[in-house]
């Protein structure tokens, strides 16, 4: 059996469906869901392990971390432990979705992975004077920096939209230009938008004296708590998993907005104006994020506050990142490739570089070319999302042997500051055993977060990006996220959908969705046992209409009703689901 791990395939248009033919019956499903046992059996490890990952952080982790917090994290590699049967060939695909382990949001995923008591930072290691990065952190070939074989076509940079203080007589060609870029880039440049050059100038200034003149004691006294559903602080990516490569970046994430979550005795008490500084960043930047979403609302044809009501109160973050210095800068990330969720994104850098955004394929640079100039980033998922049900062509190249090949999406692969949980599709096309190579196709389902990308029904999307490092200049940036209210229903905005352009996603309340994610937690709400207390219906919930023939089928029973292990498996053949769901 071949299988291959990680595949991104990319979501292709709705497609016919696959030829399907009949389960043998009863016999064949409880192979088949004995090949899923060793599956469950992992979640149950998992689980397990995440449970007494919590249990030892409430012990040792009193906001402080004072004392080590021995446990790690590990995620069984559970996908390639299951056993499917060969003698299944006969099935053109199965479609396994798993729905969630557990984690959490925000950027909390990582700090839920975070390893407290010896919390490795970048900064440390990189000051340690080493001249090879450690494994874990180089890079598989094709996701390195400058990999891609020259272009020859001249150099490409995201476009530049100067919003000259809102004059009213220019809007109309603000906007044009703002949906020119959002449809080519998903990215662009921001300047005249009335952040003054000061404050710019203050937050990369109050984050540098940070990471640079605090001693690395005091930083940690703000470590990113591992227990908590909402994690803020001073971390690094600590995932770990036998194949998780690490991001070559410090970070410190701050809350602020709704007021509500905003508390800065948790920021850096040094240099003494941080507070202070953070405070009103966050402020103005949010008023920028808001007049960004009138102008892409206007540029969709929607009514200009239209985004603005759809996304409802900004739950704001801000990540400031800390790239230093890295002995083998071609080996590695800073950040690797994602694309942030929730609605829209603004990236203050300095002069060092190192932010990509790709295009056509391509990794382009996107450098600061003026110290007032704003990276504005439309968040949200590239790929298919939110229950989207897209369909990839899969041509198995071996006619003896059934293949199986498993997509995991989610992972290490959000990292905006809505990482909201670890979906994990898994896609497991079977055969053909007995037919000579043929296409194959399989469906996913993928389980995120919706945002800007649903609300335009999918015309805008979000730009894919992520940092490299260099081997000189330590580097920052400042990243602003704009995620919606928790109470909202996002769904497309209704003046985009027509009889010939149909709705492209489901919708989804987000806050639902985000707090049954939420590492035993809702906002505001404190559950004992860490266990989730609602799981993610929504998505799943409705049926989008579609014409690929076998999509997923509403899930039984209510909203709170939780899944077993958080695990559903739907074996899709012949046009009927049969949910084994163990
Ligand atoms: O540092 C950068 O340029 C990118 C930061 C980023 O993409 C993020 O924090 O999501
Ligand atoms: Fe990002």
């Amino acid at each position: 059996m071949k299988y291959s791990i990680g595949a991104e395939g990319r979501p292709h248009e709705y497609g016919s469906t696959s030829q399907e033919r009949p389960l043998r019956g009863q016999g064949e499903i409880l192979r088949l869901r004995k090949g899923l046992e060793e599956f469950l059996r992992r979640n149950r490890i998992y689980k397990e392990e995440q449970r007494k990952l919590r249990a030892a952080a409430r012990k040792t982790n009193e906001g402080v971390v004072s004392e080590p917090l021995e446990r790690k994290v590990r995620i069984p590699r559970v996908m390639k432990q299951i056993a499917i049967q060969p003698s299944l060939g006969y099935i053109d695909f199965l479609e396994l979705n798993i729905v969630a382990i557990a984690t959490a949001t925000g950027c909390r995923f990582r700090s839920t992975m975070e390893v407290a008591g010896e919390p490795i930072r970048i900064q440390s290691l990189a000051q340690s004077g080493l001249t090879q990065v450690p494994p874990q952190y180089i890079q598989p070939p094709h996701h390195r920096p400058n990999n891609s074989s020259p272009s020859h076509s001249p150099p490409k940079t995201i476009p530049t939209v100067d919003l000259s203080g809102f004059d009213p007589t220019r809007r109309f060609s603000v906007r044009e230009s703002i949906g020119r870029a959002c449809l080519d880039w998903g990215a662009f440049h921001v300047t005249g938008h009335g952040i003054p050059t000061d404050l710019l100038r203050a937050i990369k200034r109050v984050g540098l004296t940070f990471f640079n003149d605090c001693p690395a004691s005091d930083k940690l006294r703000y470590a990113c708590d591992p227990t908590a559903s909402a994690s803020e602080g001073y971390g690094s990516w600590m995932l770990e998993r036998d194949d998780t490569v690490l991001d070559w970046r410090d970070y410190f994430d701050h809350h602020t907005l709704p007021l509500s979550r905003r508390d800065p005795t948790r920021w850096p008490h040094f240099p003494e104006e941080y507070r202070r500084v953070v405070a009103e960043y966050a402020d103005r930047a949010s008023a920028l994020a808001r007049e960004l979403l009138g102008l892409l609302s206007e540029s969709l044809g929607l009514p200009t506050r239209c985004m603005e009501e759809k996304v409802g109160e900004f739950y704001q973050n801000i990540t400031i990142s800390y790239y230093p210095p890295c002995p083998q800068p071609e080996l590695t990330l800073g950040l690797q490739a994602h694309s942030d969720m929730g609605s829209i994104t603004l990236l203050v850098q300095d002069d060092v570089g190192g932010l990509e955004v790709l295009k056509d394929g391509e990794w382009v640079g996107v450098n600061s070319f003026d110290e007032d100039a704003i990276v504005v980033l439309l968040a949200d998922q590239t790929e298919g999302f939110a229950g989207e049900e897209t369909e990839n062509e899969i041509v198995n190249p071996n006619v003896s042997e059934p293949m199986v090949e498993l997509g995991q999406f989610g992972l290490g692969l959000k990292l905006g500051s809505m990482l909201c949980g670890l979906g994990w599709g898994l896609r497991v096309v079977m055969g053909p055993t007995r037919n000579p190579p043929q296409t194959l196709r399989a469906r996913e389902s993928r389980y995120f977060l919706p945002g800007l990308q649903i609300i335009s029904n999918g015309k805008y999307k979000s730009a894919e990006h992520r940092a490299i490092t260099n081997s000189s200049r330590a580097r920052l940036s400042v990243a602003t996220f704009h995620d919606p209210a928790k109470t909202v229903k996002i769904s497309p905005a209704s003046q985009l959908i027509s009889e010939f352009v149909p709705p492209r996603f489901r919708e989804v309340v987000y806050g639902d969705y985000v707090s049954s994610w939420c590492y035993g937690r809702k906002y505001g709400e404190h559950v004992e046992g860490g266990q989730h207390d609602t799981w993610p219906q929504p998505l799943l919930a409705k049926q989008q209409p579609s014409t690929s023939g076998t999509p997923f089928p509403p899930v039984e029973g209510s909203p709170s009703k939780k899944p077993d292990l958080g695990c559903r498996f739907h074996l899709t053949s012949t046009g009927r689901t049969v949910d084994l769901t163990a």
